[in-house]
């Protein structure tokens, strides 16, 4: 059986008053600070979904918040790999890229999902800019090399895959304190012009650090950080994430996502959220309203 949600229209006034009065304090709370929004590939694949995301954001930089964007698409390369016969493959969390695979993610990344969402977001009433880690400098990367695990003081090659060297914030403190909003694909460049591939959750988390962010939101197709038997964790602590890690609790894509969250956090940044982007206006009911949503994750 599946419920449905109300529509809008069927809310009666005085709840949509009441809901709206109940957003004043964090509007306030808010005002004029930075927001990292991390919208990954898997809460992207449905159009209904894109535009409430992309009038979500429009409605917090014109309520005076910062909101910064920092866009996935790891499906989204997936099926254009699929076009040219290749499959994707994942090592802790990361997608092994070589010189054909880099192509491929600098096409899908930095062209049709950037250009999808700047465009939606400039559709409803926005301004965004769409930004890769060349523009004005913004990524330096250098190869990222992965610990392996089964070889004791030995790594492994993930081809094009990068870490983040420095970020240099000047293009994107720029737009923000006109009326753009900053999408950033997460590629980034060598000092030699090498383009690498960054997981999206790493930018987003080291960009919500750099820019002293407020908040940083990671949307995923997930309620939040779930526990062996399934049950959604609200809350976690550094110590219960190490945990988590030593117990296999966490893996795949969500091993690179809860580093990030909890690199940002112990950086200062004072909420850190993993939601379900899934859900339609996701994004306001985490930051407008009292409504406990997805895994907070807190540095102590
Ligand atoms: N303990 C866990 N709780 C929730 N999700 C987990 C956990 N461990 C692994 N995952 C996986 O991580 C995925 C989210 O990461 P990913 O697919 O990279 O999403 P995105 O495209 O949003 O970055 C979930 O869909 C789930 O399959
Ligand atoms: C190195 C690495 O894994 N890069 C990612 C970049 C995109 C991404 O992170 O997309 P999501 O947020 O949708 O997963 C990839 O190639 O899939």
């Amino acid at each position: 059986m599946t419920t449905q949600s109300p529509s809008i229209s069927e809310i009666s006034p005085l709840l949509k008053a009441e809901i709206l009065a109940e957003a004043l304090p964090y509007i306030r709370a808010y005002h004029g600070k930075t927001i990292v929004i991390k919208y990954g590939g898997n809460a992207m694949v449905e159009e209904r979904l894109k535009e409430s995301f992309a009038r979500d954001v429009i409605l917090l930089k014109l309520v005076g918040m910062n909101p910064v964007v920092v866009h996935g698409g790891g499906p989204q390369i997936d099926e254009a790999l699929k076009k040219i016969g290749k499959t994707g493959t994942f090592i802790q969390g990361m997608r092994v890229t070589d010189e054909e695979t880099m192509e491929v993610v600098e096409w899908v990344l930095g062209g049709e999902v950037q250009q999808d969402i700047v465009m939606l977001i400039n559709h409803f009433g926005g301004q965004a800019v769409g930004l890769t880690g060349k523009d004005g400098g913004l990524i330096r990367a250098k190869k990222m090399l992965v610990a392996d695990e089964k070889n004791i003081g030995g790594t492994i090659d993930l081809g094009f895959v990068g870490e983040i060297e420095a970020i240099n914030p000047a293009v994107v403190k720029a737009l923000q304190d006109d009326a753009f909003i900053p999408v950033i694909s997460p590629i980034g460049f060598s000092e030699e012009g090498q383009a690498y591939n960054i997981n999206a959750d790493l930018v987003a988390g080291k960009m919500a650090e750099i820019l002293h962010a407020e908040k940083l939101v990671i949307m995923t197709n997930i309620p939040g950080v779930m526990d062996k038997s399934g049950k959604l964790l609200t809350d976690l602590t550094a110590r219960e994430i190490d945990g988590l890690f030593a117990d296999g609790t966490i893996s795949g894509g969500m091993l690179p996502k809860i580093s990030s969250a909890l690199d940002a956090a112990k950086s200062g940044v004072n909420s850190v959220h993993i939601i379900d982007g899934r859900i339609e206006h996701s994004l306001l009911l985490e930051i407008l309203t009292e409504q406990a949503f997805g895994t907070m994750i807190r540095s102590r």
